[in-house]
């Protein structure tokens, strides 16, 4: 995986890769890697894809409630804390790694939080195993008061470097793009690995291969071994 987020003059934005592995197998050609947690607070993940999905998909359920009792309005700071005491009381064994970016009322923000429970807090972040990549990107052209479009550009690049040079990350670039107005959710912004046409296709006519011998086996007869569910 290739995640990243970067902060600009006016909001924030995270991008991935759409890789999921198993081994040296693509697992996944075209996965989801962020996560909504509340409107304007969005999480990228790495790690075990399943634990990424459930710790977002938990903390996200939390902080609705707390956002409920409090009266008030979910805070970035707030994902970050729930997130690192949840992953530190599991001691590593939770392996989510985890990019948390968005707006709230104090600002806009952006913080890492690794599954051992360790966080940052810092204007550009990568984590994955093309973070290396993504990071060559971001300290070669990150600068101070980017524009959306330029933050959003800068990302984009920086998942690419991973998408062709790591290869636990591959295929897509899917953004969020996070402002106190609005969240803009671009699933697959960027295709760059179209499959083309191959160079045959596979459909053969019909009765290429007899039918040598059938058999119509009634429902009464199969439920001599199983009850059939009336569907
Ligand atoms: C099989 C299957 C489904 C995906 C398994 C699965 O979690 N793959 C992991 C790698 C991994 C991790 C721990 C144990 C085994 C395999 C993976 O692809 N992680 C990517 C992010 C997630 C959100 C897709 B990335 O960090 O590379």
């Amino acid at each position: 995986t290739t995640i990243v987020g970067c902060l600009y003059d006016g909001g924030v934005v995270i991008a991935a890769d759409t890789r999921a592995t198993s081994g040296p197998i693509v697992a996944d050609k075209n996965c989801e890697k962020l996560h909504y947690i509340s409107p304007q607070i969005w999480c990228a993940g790495a790690g075990t894809a399943a634990d990424t999905e459930f710790t977002t998909a938990l903390i996200s359920s939390n902080l609705e409630l707390h956002a409920l009792s409090t009266g008030r309005k979910p805070r970035v700071v707030t994902v970050m804390t729930m997130l690192k005491q949840h992953l530190f009381r599991y001691q590593g064994h939770i392996g989510a790694y985890l990019v948390v970016a968005g707006c709230d009322p104090t600002g806009a923000h952006l913080f890492t939080v690794h599954a051992h429970g360790s966080t940052d807090k810092l204007p550009y972040v990568t984590m994955g195993s093309g973070s290396l990549a993504a990071m060559s990107v971001f300290e070669t052209q990150w600068k101070n008061s980017m524009t959306r479009d330029e933050a959003v550009a800068l990302c984009a690049q920086a998942i690419q470097a991973g998408i062709f040079n790591d290869l636990g990350s591959g295929s897509n670039v899917d953004v969020c793009v996070i402002t106190k107005e609005k969240t803009e959710l671009l699933r697959n912004y960027i295709t760059p690995n179209v499959r083309e046409q191959k160079m045959r296709n596979y459909k053969f006519a019909k009765g290429t291969t007899a039918v040598l011998d059938q058999k119509v086996i009634t429902k009464e007869e199969i439920s001599k071994y199983v009850t059939v569910q009336d569907i």
